[in-house]
């Protein structure tokens, strides 16, 4: 670990990035095009569903064709925006990278959004291209027709259209497209710190999803992470996707993949008998993975019915996962490797990374290539050194370009030294290793103490009884706040409030326990990014408390 003290700062760095990265390419669409022509003609995606299959040399095939007929047919020019509205299934990559092939942003966005949360979506990245899966395609469509201002075209996946003339389905528009030779096709420079790549939505766990900016710089920086890891497999990975394509995670993860020439089981959402069916079947050796997912394999007894002896690497981020769940899963499942990353969507992918040799438990990992990080008090704002907590900010050549039509909330968000605050508490210890406390926005402030609720939480989840938790603070005149825990209990156990309180009373300290109680309901609300909706919890505690 490389730590500068100049001026009494504490500021530590991660490895340069390797000095061909970009490998000479004017622009991110060449870069991917450079690295598929390489890649052969490998199973790319296979949908864990349907079993059907796209070849890399289909991809790239299709992809070249789809970026031509986008530009000569739908009027696609380089810095226009395309949209795709999905869950993930094999046109997915095809139309990304189409779009990248053309110098547009693509911006992917939830299909199971609301209306009102559509809305906000497509008015923030406002494209001109729509691609739409039949799963969400009624509402999605009836949406789009009311911003034919900037919608233009819409395109269908799958193998029919009821929709009308406005709406032209995927494989038709592909089919009247021609064949082009991948080796001749061209893609024009761009200014790859400038051109935006994505327009990713933030998960809205703090307030309505930010339209995030990452440029093509910012992609090609974060294209790194498996090639890295990959370097240590004992065999050629076989990833499963099951994070979704719409949401950083999944969408920086799918083009990692196909980056580094990796064979994908790609699933369109988390299902328990497929996951555990297509892990067995695929013989899967590395799962992208969120704590839900976690939590889920270390204590759900359907686990036991399915071979997952493939599993090489479990690699879980996007929330906190605690070393105690950590610790269940590999003694249930015999994993070889559990390596947490913490990232953000402001970040392109992860920031902080374990890897194969730096991995304590409950540590998120060191540094990523290119990347710097300063821990920052809260109070004094003095940065900070090894082991004392404080606000993470980071800067290098994965932090986001800003958010969209925000000017505002971006410099409130980067300094004009490049730093971007997160709004992350943590530390690093004296070997760079980084570990998340929790957020700023989310400490319980109980009697002047601030107590993070992913850590009762963690101590919850160590309980048989308990199949999930979320807590947060319940106001309190004297107090302040006082923690309060929302509990699922497992399925046909009892257990009652007092035996909650004096569960967690045995294993932290004064502070941390729940002097605000405990509230017994069926299910913790999360997003598909696996985060607990506290803003959710919150206003559950405004609601009278129902007889359960
Ligand atoms: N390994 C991790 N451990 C703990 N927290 C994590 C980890 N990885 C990511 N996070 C959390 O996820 C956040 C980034 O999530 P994302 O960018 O998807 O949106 P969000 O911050 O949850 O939502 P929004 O910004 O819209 O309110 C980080 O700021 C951090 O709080
Ligand atoms: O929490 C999020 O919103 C997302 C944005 S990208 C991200 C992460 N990326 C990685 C990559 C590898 C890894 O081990 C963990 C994470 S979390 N988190
Ligand atoms: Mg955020």
């Amino acid at each position: 670990m490389n730590r500068s003290n100049s001026n009494s700062e504490f500021i530590l760095s991660g490895e340069p990035e390797p000095a061909n990265l970009a490998e000479g390419c004017g622009s991110l669409g060449m870069f991917l095009l450079k690295r598929l022509l390489r890649n052969g003609d490998n199973i790319a995606v296979i949908d864990g569903v349907y079993s059907s299959e796209l070849r890399y040399f289909e991809l790239l095939e299709k992809a070249i064709r789809l970026a031509e007929g986008l530009r000569s047919h739908a009027h696609l020019r380089s810095g226009g925006v395309v949209g795709i509205i999905s869950e993930n299934r094999l046109e997915f990559p095809i139309a990304l990278y189409a779009s990248f092939f053309a110098n547009a942003a693509v911006a992917p966005i939830n299909l199971t959004y609301t209306e009102r949360e559509f809305d906000h979506a497509l008015n923030l990245s406002k494209p001109n291209v729509l691609f739409v899966s039949p799963y969400s395609a009624e509402r999605v469509i009836a949406m789009a027709r009311k911003n034919r201002h900037f919608i233009k075209h819409i395109f269908l996946f799958g193998n029919e259209n009821p929709f009308g003339a406005d709406v032209t389905l995927f494989d038709d528009f592909l089919a009247q497209t021609s064949a082009i030779n991948p080796y001749s096709f061209q893609i024009a420079p761009t200014h790859l710190e400038e051109h935006v790549a994505l327009i990713m939505c933030s998960s809205g766990t703090t307030g309505l999803p930010k339209g995030v900016q990452l440029t093509q710089r910012n992609v090609i920086a974060s294209v790194s992470l498996l090639s890295v890891l990959e370097a240590s497999f004992e065999v050629p990975a076989v990833v499963l996707g099951v994070i979704p394509w719409f949401h950083a995670f999944g969408c920086l993860t799918l083009i990692n993949v196909i980056c580094n020439k990796l064979k994908l089981i790609s699933l369109p959402k988390f299902e328990e008998g497929l996951f555990l069916s297509c892990i067995e079947n695929y013989r899967c050796s590395f799962v992208f993975m969120v704590p839900p997912l976690m939590v889920f394999l270390a204590k759900h007894p359907l686990v036991d019915n399915y071979d997952l002896s493939s599993i090489n690497t479990l690699l879980c981020g996007a929330a906190p996962l605690s070393r105690e769940t950590e610790t269940l899963v590999k003694k249930r499942i015999g994993v070889k490797h559990i390596l947490q990353g913490y990232g953000m969507s402001e970040t392109t992918l992860a920031m902080l990374i374990q890897t194969h040799d730096s991995n304590k438990p409950g540590s998120v990992g060191k540094l990523q290539a290119g990347t710097m990080a300063k821990v920052v008090d809260i109070e004094t704002g003095k940065l900070l050194g090894p082991n004392q907590p404080g606000e993470l900010y980071f800067k290098g050549s994965q932090i986001m370009k800003g958010y969209i039509g925000n000017e505002k909330e971006t410099s409130q968000t980067i300094d004009s030294n490049g730093w971007l605050r997160t709004g992350d508490i943590g530390y690093y210890d004296e070997d760079g290793e980084f570990f998340i406390i929790d957020r700023l926005k989310e400490l319980i402030k109980y009697k002047g103490y601030q107590v993070p609720p992913a850590e009762i939480e963690a101590i919850l989840l160590t309980n048989p009884k308990i199949k999930d938790a979320g807590v947060v603070g319940l106001p309190d005149e004297a107090a302040g706040e006082l923690p309060l825990a929302f509990v699922v209990k497992q399925p046909g156990v009892s257990l009652t409030e007092q035996e909650v309180q004096q569960y967690v009373a045995a294993r932290a300290s004064p502070a941390k326990r729940l002097h605000g109680g405990v509230r017994f309901v069926p299910e913790i609300p999360k997003n598909v990014s696996g985060k607990i909706l506290r803003r959710k919890l919150r206003e559950m505690l405004e609601r009278p408390l129902s007889k359960l």
